[in-house]
């Protein structure tokens, strides 16, 4: 299979099991929702996949790119193939945007470093993410979104050339975002699943029902369902998994779903 796979990845810190025997399938040139309640191990998933683990936590398990096993490669090899956009990145205030996109070049410099098709790379992925405005401000300056869209060009700019296997790794990338903004960058992730496997946690389901193509949905460190999002995100699944009474329409842009109390 073109994509990721995740084969029984497990995360495990001092015996309490994170993520717990999970395998899930996502597509290159679909997106995949990961959705699940707080605490479920999205993140974790996310952050195995891409080589981070919690300090001292033991992980088994693998993940393939186009066949390929990630988990073997080369860190710097991997980190051209994956990128990872995180709620908080650990950011440095006094970066300037820009500089911080140009970080996300750093896997792919050779011997002389920074090159002018790095700096194209850069002002590209800087425009494709809507922060092309924000280049020369302070990361500690930004608002929550716009540090979001930062974070999303640093990711694009990462990104090796058009034709390699690639994956884009989004942890609830609509976060802060507004309305306005939150479309603009559901457009952008489609046309990035073009030709690569995109993965985003969200909690909002009726977006991931709506934008999404797949939807893995996790409870607990495990894999509950994945398939696609009508099969996966039906009101039995939902009362079980996050204890709450959904009714899910179809709406004429997508799907709407609404929310009650089960004691209401
Ligand atoms: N460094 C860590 N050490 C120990 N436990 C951790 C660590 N990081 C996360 N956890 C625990 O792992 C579980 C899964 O956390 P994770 O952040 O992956 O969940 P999530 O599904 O992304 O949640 P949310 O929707 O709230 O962001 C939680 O119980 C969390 O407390």
């Amino acid at each position: 299979m073109r994509g990721l796979a995740v084969e029984r990845l497990a995360v495990a810190v001092r015996g309490r099991m994170l993520v717990d025997d999970a395998s899930w399938t996502a597509p290159a040139g679909q997106i995949t929702a990961l959705v699940g309640p707080n605490g479920a191990g999205k993140s974790t998933m996310l952050r195995a996949i891409a080589g981070v683990v919690p300090e001292r936590a033991s992980r088994s398990g693998g993940v393939l790119l186009d066949g390929e096993r990630l988990d073997t490669m080369p860190a710097r090899e991997r980190a051209r193939r994956i990128a990872l956009v995180e709620q908080s990145t650990d950011a440095v205030p006094q970066l300037t945007a820009r500089d911080a996109v140009r970080l996300g070049r750093t896997p792919h410099h050779r011997i002389l470093g920074f090159s002018l098709g790095d700096e194209a790379r850069v002002e590209a992925a800087l425009a494709d993410a809507g922060a092309g405005p924000l280049a020369d401000r302070q990361l500690g300056e930004l608002s929550g979104g716009e540090l979001q869209r930062v974070h999303l060009a640093r990711a694009l700019a990462q990104r090796p050339a058009a034709g390699e296997p690639s994956a884009l790794l989004l942890d609830e990338p609509t976060n802060h975002l507004d309305v306005a903004w939150q479309l603009e960058l559901l457009a952008l992730v489609r046309r990035l699943a073009d030709d690569r496997a995109v993965v985003m946690t969200v909690h909002d389901l009726a977006l991931a029902a709506t934008h999404a193509d797949r939807v893995v949905l996790v409870d607990g460190g495990r894999v509950v369902a994945e398939g696609s999002p009508d099969a996966v995100l039906t009101a039995d699944r939902i009362r079980s998994v996050y204890g709450v009474e959904a009714t899910i329409d179809a709406a004429p842009d997508g799907v709407a779903i609404r929310y009650r109390r089960m004691d209401a």
